[in-house]
């Protein structure tokens, strides 16, 4: 049987005397995609943060391809994610920032198609921008082409289609179904169940996660 992507068994997170998550199990198989619903404030970015290591459950485990998150390099090659914001270098161009993160994942930047993410992105026109200039839905789309453009087998993402008008919500949609078509995992939560279908993920409410 294939490992799961993410094993995610009694989580919970409170902040102060507030309790967010209870009893969260989670799992989502190698290739799988999932979409988390839920109202705002339920605590679908706290679920993400945690699997992604980017915060620290009260109790519960999580496995990320049979591993804890965050502890090794493995799992930062393994896990594409834009749950948290990005940082943009100052002075770097949008196609320096890509021609970056190809280098750093071990792609030739010449060979990796970075043009071509531009183009399909629809920011190709703003290649020799610094990405500060950009207005936000173009930022977010750089921020998805970056995440799309370097290897991986999980994507974390937190409301992907937000700030994007719909030919780019439609475009981001049909780009995370190839990735899932070529093997890659997707959880991600968003408020648009017309654009996660769209992205091949199954669509799961918050409230059906609480172990029951
Ligand atoms: N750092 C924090 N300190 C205190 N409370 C927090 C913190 N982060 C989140 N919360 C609270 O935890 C709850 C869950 O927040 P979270 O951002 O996880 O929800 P969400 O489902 O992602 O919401 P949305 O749909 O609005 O993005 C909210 O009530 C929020 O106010």
């Amino acid at each position: 049987m294939d490992q799961s992507a993410i094993e995610v068994r009694g989580l919970s997170v409170s902040y102060g005397a507030a309790p967010v998550l209870v009893d969260v199990d989670l799992t989502v198989p190698t290739g799988a995609g999932v979409c988390i619903t839920g109202e705002n404030g339920i605590g679908k970015s706290t679920l993400l943060r945690c699997i992604a290591s980017l915060q620290r459950p009260d109790a519960g485990e999580i496995e990320i391809f049979g591993g804890p998150p965050g502890s090794t390099p493995e799992f930062w090659r393994a896990v594409a994610t834009t749950v948290e914001p990005p940082t943009w270098y100052p002075g770097l161009t949008t196609r320096e920032h890509a021609e970056l993160v190809c280098r750093a994942h071990g792609l030739d930047a010449a060979d990796a198609g970075i043009d071509e993410a531009l183009e399909r992105f629809g920011i190709a026109s703003h290649a020799d921008a610094v990405p500060p200039s950009m207005s936000s839905g173009q930022k977010q789309r750089l921020t998805l082409a970056l995440a799309l453009l370097r290897p991986s087998r999980l994507m974390i993402l937190d409301e992907p289609e937000q700030r994007l008008d719909p030919d780019g919500r439609a475009q981001v949609a049909a780009m995370l179904a190839e990735y899932r078509d070529g093997g890659g995992t997707i959880l991600m939560a968003s408020h648009d169940d017309v654009f996660a279908a769209a992205a091949g993920t199954e669509v799961t409410g918050m409230a059906a996660l609480v172990a029951g």
